[in-house]
């Protein structure tokens, strides 16, 4: 039987439909939102899907809102899916000092082994398994995947490509977090989900991952040269040596006054759905 979806918002655009809906996750142990973009391709034939993942901080919508995607979506015929980046509710912990970089809006795209967190804070399997699974059950799409996104979500594309082979035909980001075993917000939040064991973080570490990638897909990546937190927790050199030392093919634009803010990911995320088209669309 399929899952219930409830639809929370539906507006006409550039042809297609740009949509909200909420569903109880198994996975995550709560009342989820999501957003899809449905070109106007969907109407005729199945089309396939971009997942975004996106930063510390943030709900399905500002990607939705403030990335521009939708006319080049519409345009090449591609789906985009994005989650939330946390479970929410009432009965989820969020960060005991109330921090913005840790639990609500923080999640990691991990699945954290310690308590509390481990009750709800699956949104590896969430993004991974339940949202494609109920994306293809309810819409016009392909099973043709790719996967991308922002920060906290670079990370996290980067990590559920490289764990699971065969599952996307492409992946980028942008402004990744590289290297998340070895900066301050990847640090804290893989010691509370993860444990103080730090050889456990490797397996959720794109600079780890990438040593013995099984899977060898063309990794786009956009960085701002003026993003403050370029430095201390993104650390784009860290993946350039990894991919350097394991022969994996990175494309790191380093692209001279930009920041970390979505004006950065508006100006570059038609090379990205480009990029993304080029394998999904392929036969
Ligand atoms: N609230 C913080 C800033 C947090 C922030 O910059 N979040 C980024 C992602 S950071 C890495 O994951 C983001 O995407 N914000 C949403 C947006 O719409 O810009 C502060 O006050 O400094």
């Amino acid at each position: 039987m399929k899952e219930t979806l409830n639809l929370v918002a539906s507006s006409k655009s550039f042809g297609g439909w740009q949509q909200r809906y909420s569903h109880h996750a198994l996975s995550v142990g709560c009342e989820m939102t999501f957003s899809i973009y449905l070109p106007p391709a969907a109407e005729q034939s199945p089309v396939p899907v971009l997942y975004w993942l996106s930063g510390l901080t943030c709900t399905d919508e500002n990607f939705v809102q403030k990335a521009g995607a939708q006319r080049v979506a519409a345009a090449l015929g591609i789906a985009i899916v994005t989650p939330d980046t946390s479970p929410r509710g009432e009965q989820v912990p969020g960060d005991p000092e109330g921090a913005w970089d840790f639990g609500l809006g923080a999640g990691f795209y991990v699945d954290a082994t310690e308590e509390p967190w481990n009750r709800n804070y699956r949104m590896h399997d969430y993004v991974v398994n339940e949202l494609p699974g109920l994306i293809e059950a309810h819409f016009p799409v392909t099973k043709n995947r790719a996967i991308s996104g922002h920060s906290m979500g670079g990370h996290g594309a980067l990590v559920c490509a490289l764990r699971n082979p065969g599952r996307y035909r492409s992946v980028s980001a942008f402004s990744p977090i590289t290297h998340p075993g070895d900066c301050p917000w990847g640090r804290k939040a893989f010691t509370h989900y993860l444990g103080t064991d730090e050889t456990l973080w490797r397996a959720w570490d794109a600079c780890e991952l990438i040593a013995t990638a099984r899977e060898r897909l063309l990794l786009l990546v956009d960085q701002g040269q003026d993003d403050n937190f370029l430095v201390e927790q993104l650390k784009p050199e860290a993946l350039e040596a990894a991919c350097t030392e394991a022969g994996y093919p990175l494309t790191l634009r380093r692209q001279p006054g930009y920041d970390h803010s979505y004006y950065f990911i508006a100006s570059f995320i038609e090379d990205h759905l480009r990029h993304h088209a080029a394998a999904l669309l392929a036969d």
